[in-house]
């Protein structure tokens, strides 16, 4: 029996990983996390039987006791709570499903306590990538990519020697607004920014994939995980995700890993490596599908993007406070606060403001992520 720990089981990533739970009778629940979201955690407890769930909000967590008191499971609250989920004895993986850097402690917290780490929350990896993989290393635990290009990566690496890698082809949509023009985007509202091409996702991650940001993410992502410098990585777009991604060897030959844009995949993979499952779904039919595009993106245009490289490159607490910025720019733009532009002025002046720390510790980063939405507010409240 497989134990695994859902952090964020009311999401996109989680509410799928609950699924692919329901089809493999060899996969148990044994805690859930979310932020507030009590319904749906009332269902999931009822139905899956987890003996602790964490709900952040504190008062959230006070009526989640009273609603399922006649089930026999721990209701646990805050940071403090997260963790108690991830150190669960009996848990074999925690799949990380939160959105955000909010992820680095119980991320932590799992890897001592010697628990595999399934991987969606890319924020902990670019925020504290410098100590989750040397720590994971350390544990011998395994961090198994759930994000679906990392996902296709891991898979065309399978096998390979990770030093015979010559680049990454990390391939991009492009996201709802791909092909328009600074001009164009000034005009663009928070409905638009919310329809993805191919993905249904949560909307922080719709909103990163609107600017690039997230493919931005990615890049430092991919560089943690598995080891390559920034000049290998290299950002395809293909406008109707077909190609998950692709790594080209130093011989030359390419490996691709290919399918529909469906989460379950990526998500069942990293629950059973090394081992493959059957899975429902729709499969791709290379007989009408008539051909698959490529092109270079936009990197003046989709700035999220090249402001990754430059901070990627420079290293040290400069990934935190590009992401943090971008959580809170985004925050309010999805608030209606702001326009969709301005997420890209508010990582630029937080990234300009930012003195450089070398390899900051956990401590560290968090008060650099509390600086940073200080000198965000700032901005707001002249
Ligand atoms: N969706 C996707 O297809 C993909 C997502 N990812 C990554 O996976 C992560 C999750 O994305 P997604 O599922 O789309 O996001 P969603 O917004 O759909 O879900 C976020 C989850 O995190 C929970 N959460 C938020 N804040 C807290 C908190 N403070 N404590 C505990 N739980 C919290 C939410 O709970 P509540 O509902 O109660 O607020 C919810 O369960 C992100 O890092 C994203 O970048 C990566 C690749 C693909
Ligand atoms: C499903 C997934 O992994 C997302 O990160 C998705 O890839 C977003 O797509 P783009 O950022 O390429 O638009
Ligand atoms: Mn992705």
């Amino acid at each position: 029996m497989k134990k695994i720990v859902v952090l964020g089981s009311t999401g996109s990533i989680g509410t799928q990983t609950l699924d692919v739970v329901r089809n493999n009778s060899d996969m148990e629940v044994v805690a859930l996390a979310a932020g507030s979201n009590i319904k749906l955690l009332e269902e999931q407890i009822r139905e899956f039987r987890p003996r602790m769930v964490c709900v952040f909000d504190e008062k959230k967590a006070k009526e989640l006791r009273i609603l399922v008191s006649d089930c026999d499971v721990t209701i646990t609250s805050g940071m403090e709570g997260l963790i108690e989920c991830s150190v669960t004895p009996e848990a074999d993986v925690v799949l990380t499903a939160i959105v955000g850097m909010i992820g680095i402690q119980p991320t932590i917290a799992a890897i001592k306590a010697k628990k595999d780490i399934a991987l969606a929350n890319k924020e902990t990896l670019v925020t504290a990538g410098h100590i989750i993989m040397p720590l994971a290393g350390e544990y011998n635990v395994k961090i198994l990519p759930v994000d679906s290009e990392h996902s296709a990566i891991f898979q065309a690496l399978n096998g390979e020697n990770y030093n015979r890698i010559s680049r990454i082809l990390l391939t991009a949509s492009g996201g709802p607004f791909r092909g328009m023009t600074t001009k164009q985007l000034e005009k663009v509202g928070l409905e638009d920014a919310l329809k993805h091409p191919n993905w249904s996702m949560g909307r922080k991650i719709t909103i990163d994939s609107a600017t690039m940001v997230n493919k931005g993410l990615e890049v430092i992502e991919a560089k943690w995980l598995f080891g390559v410098e920034f000049n290998q990585i290299e950002v395809v777009v293909q406008p109707k995700s077909i190609i998950h991604s692709m790594v080209e060897f130093v011989d030359g030959g390419v490996i691709a890993q290919l399918g529909t844009p469906d989460m379950k995949l990526p998500i069942q993979y990293a629950l059973t490596y090394p081992d493959r499952r059957g899975l429902g779904g729709e499969r791709l039919d290379f007989t009408t599908l008539s051909s698959i595009s490529f092109e270079a993106p936009d990197l003046d245009t989709f700035r999220g993007l090249s402001l990754a490289y430059e901070v990627g490159k420079m290293g040290g607490s400069m990934p935190t406070v590009f992401n943090a910025a971008n959580e809170r720019a985004v925050a309010k733009f999805l608030n209606r606060e702001i326009s969709f532009l301005e997420i890209y002025e508010i990582i630029e002046d937080a990234i300009q403001w930012h003195r450089k720390v070398d390899n900051p510790s956990v401590d560290a980063i968090l008060e650099i992520e509390a600086q940073t939405y200080e000198r965000i507010e700032s901005r707001f409240h002249v």
